[in-house]
């Protein structure tokens, strides 16, 4: 089980025996995992084993109770979520979630606000947006909440990478989606590897993390790393063995 990549360039996030708990219940036990830019890592695992629970404590909503978080080097382990915004590191949390009273166009700016993106260069990255995902141009004036499931999830990250992050922390974003829309999430995640985001992606469907999404797959079980390897050594039953075998 190899811990590290070091053919593959220096990480820009690098999580270090990262502990998470809710009291006293640990969810997360000494977590570690390094992020590249242009890299898509797989964290999966069955309900309960700490996924967003570890992701909760990487963008900063749960203390992360010991361990480090380094971003680019830098210490970012106690720093407030907003904070880590701004350095870089987003959160695309699970369940679609948005500002449903709000539209499209208000929700995406709120993630520009959060990003620090200044009010001169708005419109501009508005259109940037809208050219990645036309159909929140088509709606910009609609109620988020007016929106399919599917929409609203292109709203959720594309409001996520209004605050221009570098790394990108996406919770089960195929969720209670219909399969076309479970397509046009996954497409747009390649493509913002592609540009060289890193991004960490909590998910269920492992036939399509292994079928070319991901390039390096983290099983968790019980707070605890049981599997971390290349998607490319993996079988699906590897992987759902690792996953279901402690049931
Ligand atoms: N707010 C909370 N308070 C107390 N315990 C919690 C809380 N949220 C989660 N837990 C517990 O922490 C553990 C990890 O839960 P977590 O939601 O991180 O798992 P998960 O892998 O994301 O599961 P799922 O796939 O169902 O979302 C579970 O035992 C869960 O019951």
């Amino acid at each position: 089980m190899p811990d590290s990549y070091p053919d593959r360039g220096a990480p820009l996030l690098d999580v270090t025996d990262v502990r998470v708990a809710y009291g006293d219940l640990v969810a997360v036990w000494e977590v570690s995992l390094q992020l590249r830019p242009g890299g898509i890592t797989a964290l999966v695992g069955r309900n309960g084993a700490g996924k967003t629970t570890l992701i909760n404590g990487l963008c900063g909503l749960l203390p992360v109770r010991s361990g480090t978080v380094l971003l680019d080097g830098r210490d970012i382990t106690a720093l407030p979520p907003w904070a880590r915004v701004s350095r870089g590191l987003t959160v695309v949390q699970e369940g679609k979630r948005v500002f449903r009273e709000l539209t499209v166009r208000d929700n995406l700016v709120l993630g520009l606000r959060g990003g620090g993106v200044k009010r001169g260069e708005r419109e501009s990255e508005l259109e940037r947006l809208y050219a990645r995902f036309p159909i929140l141009g088509d709606r910009q004036r609609q109620r988020a909440a007016d929106l399919s499931g599917g929409q609203q999830q292109m709203l959720a990250i594309a409001t996520a990478l209004a605050t221009r992050p570098r790394v990108l922390l996406v919770d089960e974003p195929s969720s209670g989606l219909a399969p076309v829309f479970v397509d046009l999430v996954f497409e747009a995640l390649a493509a913002l590897r592609d540009e060289g985001l890193a991004i960490l992606l909590v998910e269920q469907l492992v036939d399509e993390v292994l079928g070319g999404i991901a390039e390096d797959v983290i099983v968790l079980d019980r707070g605890r790393v049981v599997v971390r390897d290349r998607a490319s050594n993996l079988s699906v039953e590897d992987v759902a063995t690792s996953i279901y075998s402690s049931l």
